[in-house]
């Protein structure tokens, strides 16, 4: 059940997991939207750091210029800290925990009311990341033909190009599947255990919706989900 901060403040902390092309952006940006969950991105909070050449940030760079993940303990340094400032605020993490480290890491400092966890077929996958084109700089997401943007190859907000990302290609794609799926399993089987995973599988995102939106409607209560919206507008 979500916890209770005092008389008045009820806050709810989630987690969406899925592998890379899986939806976790689109899906958050929506549950951040209809139900004013804070969306903390991992992927976005180190290209922050990065921009800004934190001590972090820079030792992250090294890592993700060679197309490895953060090592656990330079993550949790940078997400926990975080993760304290927002007492106040229900929130979405997307991105992070990646590993079972990093599971146990955030499991000490909080309690998660639910883990949403995305099961794409391959295929789906292989097609979605062969059509994805990110805006660098910020990490905004487009598809050519799910979201394209206003204009053609360039970011609708800042008009600068957009690129297409190596990994995102699908020779690199079938290892990073593979990769991800060792490194998640022993987490999504700790939350199996502890009650709190939710699976969706399909290859649309528009047929997923619906059902993550009911199991939310179900599991925030009103008055959580009109504060947050208030707060974050
Ligand atoms: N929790 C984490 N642990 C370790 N490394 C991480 C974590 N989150 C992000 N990173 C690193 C490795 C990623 O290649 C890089 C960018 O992350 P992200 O934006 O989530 O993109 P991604 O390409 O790995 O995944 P996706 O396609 O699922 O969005 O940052
Ligand atoms: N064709 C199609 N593309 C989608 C769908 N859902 C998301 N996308 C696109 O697929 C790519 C991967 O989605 P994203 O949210 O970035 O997934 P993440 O890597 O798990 O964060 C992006 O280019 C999205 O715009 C869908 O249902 N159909």
């Amino acid at each position: 059940m979500a916890q209770k901060l005092d008389d008045t403040k009820l806050l709810f902390r989630a987690v969406i997991m899925g592998p890379p092309g899986s939806g976790k952006g689109t899906i958050s940006e929506r549950i951040a939207r209809g139900f004013g969950l804070q969306h903390l991105s991992s992927g976005d909070f180190l290209r922050e750091n990065i921009a800004s050449n934190t001590e972090a940030g820079v030792l992250a760079k090294t890592y993700i210029e060679k197309g490895l993940l953060v090592p656990d303990h330079v993550m949790t340094r940078l997400l926990l800290p975080r993760l304290e400032e927002m007492t106040c605020h229900s929130w979405l993490l997307d991105g992070f925990p990646r590993t079972l480290a990093q599971a146990e890491a955030l499991n000490s400092s909080c309690e998660l009311d639910l883990v949403i966890s995305l099961n794409i077929p391959l295929e789906t996958l292989k097609e979605r990341l062969s059509h994805r084109w990110i805006h660098q700089a910020s990490g905004r997401v487009y598809n050519m033909c799910f979201n394209p943007p206003r204009v053609q190859g360039v970011d609708d907000i800042t008009g600068e190009p957009l690129i297409q990302q190596d990994d995102d290609k699908p020779e690199a794609l079938v290892a990073r599947l593979r990769h991800y799926k060792d490194v998640a399993k022993p987490v999504i089987d700790v939350y199996k255990a502890k009650g709190i995973l939710h699976t969706f599988s399909d290859t649309d995102t528009d047929r997923i919706w619906p059902y993550i939106s009911s199991l939310l409607s179900a599991k925030i209560p009103t008055d959580i989900a009109d504060a947050q919206r208030a707060s974050t507008h």
